[in-house]
């Protein structure tokens, strides 16, 4: 089957660098363009980037030239309509409406728009169900184009984990604190001199992103917006000496009470996409969105981080806490299931929803709960 062309807006950064990674060789896109900063436009893509992860760079994509970052810098028939975009925020906020107004779906990491009440903030395991948003987005009425967005890096493994025990037992509150790999600050990030044998108990705007996101990712669609999950989010957000892997220690306070037993049996029955699997597999999707492992010293950044392909929000550690009900540790890979892997699979919904420009459906088998 032929594959659909894709771009990638800030392809030259950390997340952009992922998203090629996992793009390389997608059953269902395939990378037909890119851009970065105008101090890139122009440039062949090995000497505009400096490739940062363990993979090699792949020959077809070292040798495209990165285009402009508008879409009028490119001739209108040679625009995928399909953008993933890994700008910083200010520089969403400018050009990831220009794109959606040229009839592209944006599929977008940035927090530009992650709170804009027609702009769904998915995790398809969480909230499908929100991507019917985008009907209400006027560039979609007007262009066919939308904006899509992921969570916070910290905010998705989070919510992966509380999503099962509040479909079961209500969340009444929660308090984490984050530990966050140096990945997370983009490259080059945080200075060594700041972060080697150091903790930073700061990262900008992360605490108010986290207990933003959070509410509205378990909250309900209610018409033309979302209604915010009424449970109250206190977030320490920290940066320490790990290079990916986001691990946070969470204590909750539930609505109705569960045993030790019932907690660890709604994250292993938790797999809401796999009715969809049977018939037609979303290709990046893991098949176990939450692991629970038992071991008293895990999850660990370096040995936990690839659990599903680095799709998996790993969970350990549950134990009664003498504040709240429980708590426990999760970890989850920040550049992967917290950023590209999340936009992927963002797209990869939407396919399967018919929902991106200029696509046919991939399957006729979509299940009720997520024809939006
Ligand atoms: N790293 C992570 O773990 C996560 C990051 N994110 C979000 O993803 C986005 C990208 O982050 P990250 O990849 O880490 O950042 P980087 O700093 O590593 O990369 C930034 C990218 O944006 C490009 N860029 C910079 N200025 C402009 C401009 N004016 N116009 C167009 N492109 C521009 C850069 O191009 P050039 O090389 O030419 O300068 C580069 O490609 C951010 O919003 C970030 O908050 C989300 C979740 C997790
Ligand atoms: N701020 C996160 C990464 C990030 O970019 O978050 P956001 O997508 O919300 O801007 C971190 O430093 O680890």
């Amino acid at each position: 089957m032929e594959r659909r062309k894709v771009g990638i807006l800030g392809a030259t950064g950390m997340v952009g660098q992922r998203f090629i990674q996992l793009l390389h060789n997608h059953p269902w896109f395939e990378i037909a363009w890119l851009a970065a900063s105008d101090r890139s436009s122009g440039k062949r893509y090995e000497d505009a980037c400096r490739w940062k992860l363990d993979t090699p760079l792949p020959a077809n994509i070292a040798g495209m030239t990165l285009m402009p970052n508008t879409p009028e810098g490119t001739p209108a028939t040679e625009l995928p309509k399909i953008i993933f975009a890994a700008l910083d925020s200010d520089v969403a906020y400018e050009l990831e409406p220009r794109f959606a107004a040229a009839g592209c779906a944006v599929i977008s990491n940035s927090s530009a728009f992650r709170m804009t009440s027609d702009v769904p903030l998915v995790i398809p395991e969480v909230n499908a169900d929100h991507l019917a948003l985008i009907e209400k987005q006027s560039w979609r009425k007007d262009s066919g184009g939308y904006i899509v967005t992921n969570p916070n890096c910290s905010a998705i493994g989070l919510v992966l984990a509380l999503k099962p025990i509040h479909d079961r037992f209500g969340i009444e509150k929660v308090f984490v604190s984050t530990m966050q790999a140096v990945s997370g600050a983009g490259y080059p990030g945080v200075a060594s001199l700041d972060i080697l044998g150091n903790v930073v108990p700061f990262i900008k705007n992360e605490e108010e992103k986290m207990q933003e996101e959070v509410g509205k990712l378990l909250g309900t669609l209610s018409g033309d917006h979302v209604a915010m999950l009424d449970a109250p989010l206190s977030a320490h957000c920290n940066r320490v000496a790990v290079e990916d892997g986001h691990t946070e220690c969470v204590s909750l306070k539930l609505r109705t009470p569960a045993t030790y037993e019932q907690m660890l049996e709604a994250w292993a029955e938790f797999a809401p996409l796999r009715g969809i699997h049977e018939g037609h597999p979303l290709p990046s999707a893991p098949d176990q969105p939450v692991e629970y492992v038992d071991q008293v010293d895990r999850p660990q950044p370096r040995l936990d981080r690839m659990r599903g392909k680095g799709m998996a929000s790993t969970v350990g550690r549950l134990r009664p806490c003498s504040l709240f009900d429980w708590k426990f540790v999760v970890l989850s890979h920040n550049t992967i299931r917290g950023a590209a892997g999340a936009a992927l699979l963002n797209a990869e919904i939407l396919a399967m929803l018919d929902k991106l420009p200029g696509g046919k459906a991939r399957s006729q088998n979509v299940p009720v709960a997520l024809k939006a």
